[in-house]
C-alpha cells in the first residue's frame, strides 16, 4: 500500500507499565528502532514509560528520563498507547481515554478485557481507533489473529488450550520431578510468568479470562469472565497424579470454549477452565514448562495446534510489538481499522451442559457388594463407566479401598448428581476427587 503524501515520519508511542513485559517492550522499541522504522515507514518514538516507582530496578533499563508517574499526560500526547500495567484501574480509564481520542491501543491485560471488553470494543468502534491484544492470550503465540483472520472463512467449533504458563510449569514440575507446589510456584514467579497476584494463575482465573477472550474472537460474541466455569490446580493431589498416570493420562489445566446445545436444543457456547486428564499421546499432553498451546477445531480446517512460549517478558513483548507494528503501518499507510466488533449472538450456556468423560476417585469400604452399589449409582444417573480400578488405601487415617473410575462421556449435570448420590452411600467414605477427561 502506498504511503500517504502527508504520512507522519514519526509516531509517539506511550508505554504504560515498565515491569516484566513493559521493560522488554521498551528494549525492543529502543534496540530494534531501525528495523521497526523500515517496517513501519516512520520512527516509533518512545515518549515515556509510566510506572509506579521511577527509581525501581528493572529487567532492562531505558533512559532514566523516560520514566514517569504521570500516565495521563503520556496518553494525552500519544499516537499509539501500549498498556502493560495490569489490573482494572487505572488501566481501564486510561485506555478509554485514548480510544475516545481516536488513539489506538495495544494491551496484554486479559483480566481487564474479560471484565470490561464490551465497553472497550464499543469505545474503539465509536472512534475507529484500534484495540489489539494478541499478548493477552498465550503470550507470544499468534492465536487471536489466526482465529479472527486466517479462520475468518471457516466455522470454529472448539478451542482448547493450555493458556496459563505458570500452572503448566507447576504441573509439569510436579509430574516429572515430583516437585513441591510452593517451590514450583516460587520458581515461576522468579521467571516472570506469574501474575502480580499469583492466585489468579493457580485458581484458574487468568486462564478463564483467556477462555472468555478466545471465545469472543472465535465465536464473535462478547463473553465475560463470569460466564466461565472455573477450577484451578490447588486441589490436585499426588493421588490424582498417580491415578492419572496409571491410566495413561497427564493432568493439564485447560481453557475450553466450545459450541454446544442446551437441554432445549438451543445453540450456545460452553466456557470452562479446569484441571483435565489428557491421554499422554494427545498433542497438548507434550506441552512442557511455561509453554502454551491452543488446539483449535474448525469445520473445514479440521484440527490445528498453535504452540509456543505462553508467558515471560520477551515472548510477550514480541506479541505486543506485532500489534504495535500493525497499527503503526495502518496509521502511516492509511486504511480502515482492522477491528471486528463481535457480531453474533451465540449465548453462553450453563456449564452444567458440558459433555466430557470424568475420572472419579472414591475412598470406600473394602467389603463385598461395594462395587455393585457404586456401579449402581452411576447406572441410575445414566453415567456409563469405562474403567474401574481398585487399589488398597495407602492412608492410615482412611482404611479401606481407593476406587478409581473413568466414565464415558456424560453431561456435567448428571455427573454432579452421581457424585452427590455416591457421597451419600454408607460404604463410600469420601469422594476424593472428580477430574474431567478430554481428548480420548
Ligand atoms: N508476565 C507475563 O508473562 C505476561 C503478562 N501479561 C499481562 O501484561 C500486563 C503486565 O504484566 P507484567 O509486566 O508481568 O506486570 P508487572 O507487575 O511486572 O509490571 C507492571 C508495571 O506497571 C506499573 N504500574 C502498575 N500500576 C500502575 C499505576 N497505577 N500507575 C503507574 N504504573 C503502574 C508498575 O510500576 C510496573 O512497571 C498484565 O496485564 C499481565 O496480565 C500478559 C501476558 C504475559
Ligand atoms: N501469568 C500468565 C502470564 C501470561 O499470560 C501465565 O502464567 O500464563
Ligand atoms: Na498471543
Amino acid at each position: 500500500m502506498p504511503q500517504h503524501t502527508d504520512a507522519p515520519t514519526a509516531l509517539k508511542v506511550a508505554l504504560l507499565g515498565g515491569g516484566t513485559v513493559g521493560s522488554q517492550t521498551a528494549r525492543i522499541l529502543t534496540e530494534d528502532a531501525d528495523i521497526l522504522r523500515d517496517r513501519v515507514g516512520a520512527d516509533l518514538e518512545l515518549t515515556g514509560i509510566a510506572v509506579r516507582d521511577t527509581g525501581a530496578t528493572r529487567d532492562w533499563q531505558a533512559d532514566p528520563a523516560l520514566y514517569t508517574t504521570d500516565a495521563e499526560a503520556l496518553v494525552a500526547g500519544a499516537d499509539v498507547v501500549i498498556e502493560l500495567m495490569g489490573g482494572i484501574e487505572p488501566a481501564r480509564t486510561l485506555i478509554l481515554r485514548a480510544l475516545a481520542a481516536g488513539t489506538s491501543v495495544v494491551t496484554g491485560n486479559k483480566a481487564l478485557l474479560a471484565q470490561h471488553g464490551e465497553e472497550l470494543y464499543a469505545a474503539a468502534a465509536a472512534t475507529g481507533a484500534q484495540l489489539s491484544f494478541e499478548a493477552a492470550v498465550a503470550g507470544a503465540i499468534p492465536i487471536l489473529r489466526p482465529l479472527r483472520d486466517s479462520l475468518g472463512g471457516d466455522r470454529v467449533t472448539r478451542v482448547m488450550g493450555i493458556a496459563n504458563g505458570t500452572t503448566n510449569f507447576i504441573l509439569d514440575r510436579m509430574d516429572s520431578e515430583g516437585a513441591d507446589f510452593d517451590d514450583a510456584l516460587a520458581e515461576a514467579q522468579r521467571l516472570g510468568y506469574a501474575e502480580a497476584d499469583p492466585t489468579a494463575d493457580v485458581e484458574g482465573h487468568d486462564a478463564a479470562a483467556k477462555a472468555a477472550i478466545l471465545a469472543t474472537i472465535a465465536f464473535g460474541a462478547p463473553y465475560t469472565l463470569d460466564q466461565v466455569a472455573v477450577a484451578g490446580i490447588t486441589a490436585i493431589t499426588a493421588e490424582d497424579n498417580a491415578a492419572a498416570a496409571e491410566a495413561g493420562y497427564v493432568i493439564k489445566l485447560l481453557a475450553i470454549a466450545e459450541r454446544g446445545r442446551a437441554a432445549d436444543g438451543a445453540e450456545g457456547a460452553v466456557l470452562r477452565v479446569h484441571p483435565t486428564l489428557l491421554p499422554r499421546e494427545h498433542p497438548l499432553a507434550s506441552v512442557r514448562g511455561a509453554f502454551n498451546a491452543v488446539f483449535v477445531e474448525a469445520e473445514n480446517a479440521g484440527e490445528l495446534m498453535f504452540y509456543g512460549p505462553g508467558a515471560g517478558g520477551a515472548p510477550t513483548a514480541s506479541a505486543v510489538m506485532g500489534d504495535v507494528v500493525s497499527i503503526a503501518q495502518r496509521i502511516v499507510r492509511g486504511g480502515p481499522a482492522r477491528l471486528r466488533t463481535p457480531v453474533t449472538a451465540l449465548p453462553a450456556l450453563d456449564p452444567a451442559e458440558a459433555h466430557t468423560s470424568f475420572m472419579v476417585v472414591l475412598r470406600a469400604a473394602d467389603q463385598p457388594g461395594v462395587l455393585r452399589r457404586v456401579a449402581g449409582v452411576f447406572e441410575e444417573h445414566g453415567v456409563s463407566i469405562e474403567t474401574l480400578r481398585q487399589v488398597p488405601s495407602e492412608r492410615e487415617d482412611a482404611p479401606g479401598a481407593s476406587l478409581r473410575l473413568i466414565t464415558h462421556r456424560a453431561r456435567q449435570r448428571d455427573l454432579d448428581a452421581t457424585v452427590e448420590a455416591l457421597a451419600a452411600l454408607d460404604v463410600v467414605h469420601e469422594v476424593a476427587s472428580v477430574l474431567r477427561v478430554e481428548g480420548n
